[in-house]
């Protein structure tokens, strides 16, 4: 569906001079730096996969997307949309793309949101039968009644995120490009985009490629999750595996009742204390602070531990944070 092979993109940016009339000098120079921005990325995306596009800033991301929709050609390496080049079957990819950039809208500033999608259904030849059937299923799924006669300008910026989504999928694109979808929305708008993010994916069956800084969006809407550091992936695969790649500790927090004692190779500065795959961080009166890796250690056998340590009264495990995750990746 959405391929790219071993793709590259160089940027040449001219070399500012320092000094003295530096604008004008610039404007003469002949002398470029090179930037290596995307340095030989590889990808397949089935039809109907949810996949996290993430990265630090810098890092490439946008640069690949532009070559996906076709907006820059790669230096080398190829890309394909639904077995299409983007760059030379323009018109056609097109028809089966959606973009939605979070940090600026593709829909008429001045004009009332309505207004907007009759130009653009005018743009992609939706007929207005199709167009009048998909506005009511979004006006419905996006709640977008209540600003429907009001110029874009005027909207808050999670009424405009969902204006610009069905504004995306008004001509029925197969792929979907979400960059920052959810940025700067507080918690209800982000839950009401990610709710139909989900349904638009799992009930329509469309392919999202979704690059965002916000952790909570890829673990609460993708399958799979690509990172791109330094123009390089250095990650492909689930959510869940990055997880376990990484391996940092669960927390766990128990607390016994009456007397308990922890065994010495697991106590916390105890020497070889690393070789064990559970560590006691803290203990403060009845309650012992541990943290475990849960690749080395199964839930069953950590509770059948504890339990050997003193009568259990309470234990709260919590996994590692995905932004902590992501850190480490980064
Ligand atoms: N048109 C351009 N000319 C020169 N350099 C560019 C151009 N576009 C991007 N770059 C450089 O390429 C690198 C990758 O930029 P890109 O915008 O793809 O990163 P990003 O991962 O999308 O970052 P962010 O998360 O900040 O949006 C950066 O070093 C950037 O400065």
């Amino acid at each position: 569906m959405i391929e790219a092979h071993n793709i590259r993109k160089e940027f040449k940016t001219p070399v500012v001079k320092e000094g003295r009339f530096s604008g004008l000098r610039t404007l003469f120079t002949r002398e470029y730096r090179t930037k290596e921005a995307v340095r030989g990325i590889s990808f397949q995306v089935e039809q109907g996969e949810f996949v996290g596009y993430i990265g630090p800033n810098g890092a490439g991301k946008s640069t690949t997307i532009k070559m996906l929709t076709g907006i820059l050609h790669p230096t080398s390496g190829r890309v394909s949309i639904g077995g299409m080049n983007p760059h030379k079957e323009r018109r056609s990819v097109v028809n089966n793309l959606g973009v939605v950039f979070g940090q600026r809208s593709q829909l008429w500033w001045d004009l009332p949101v309505k207004d907007s999608y009759d130009i653009l259904a005018k743009m992609y030849s939706v007929d207005q039968a199709d167009k009048e059937r998909r506005l009511g299923q979004f006006a419905e799924l996006l709640d977008l009644q209540a600003f429907w006669e009001t110029p874009v300008r005027k909207l808050s910026l999670g009424q405009r995120m969902r204006a610009d989504l069905a504004a995306a999928m008004l001509h029925d694109p197969g792929v979907l490009f979400l960059d920052e979808p959810t940025i700067g929305l507080d918690v209800n708008a982000k839950r009401n985009i990610r709710h139909f993010l989900k349904l638009i994916n799992e009930q329509f069956g469309k392919t999202i490629l979704l690059t965002t800084h916000d952790m909570d969006d890829i673990e609460q809407l993708c399958n799979r999750v690509m990172v791109i550091n330094n123009g390089e992936l250095s990650y492909d695969g689930t959510v869940r595996s990055l997880r376990d790649t990484i391996g940092l500790p669960t927390l766990i927090t128990v607390t016994f009742r009456g007397p308990f004692a922890i065994p010495e190779q697991f106590q916390k500065a105890g020497e070889g204390s690393r070789a064990v795959p559970l560590r006691v961080t803290s203990a403060v009166d009845n309650t012992v602070t541990i943290e475990v890796n849960r690749r080395e250690m199964n839930t069953l056998d950590i509770f059948k531990e504890l339990g050997r340590w003193g009568e259990l009264d309470d234990i709260d495990m919590e996994d590692p944070d995905f932004e902590d995750v992501i850190h480490k990746v980064y």
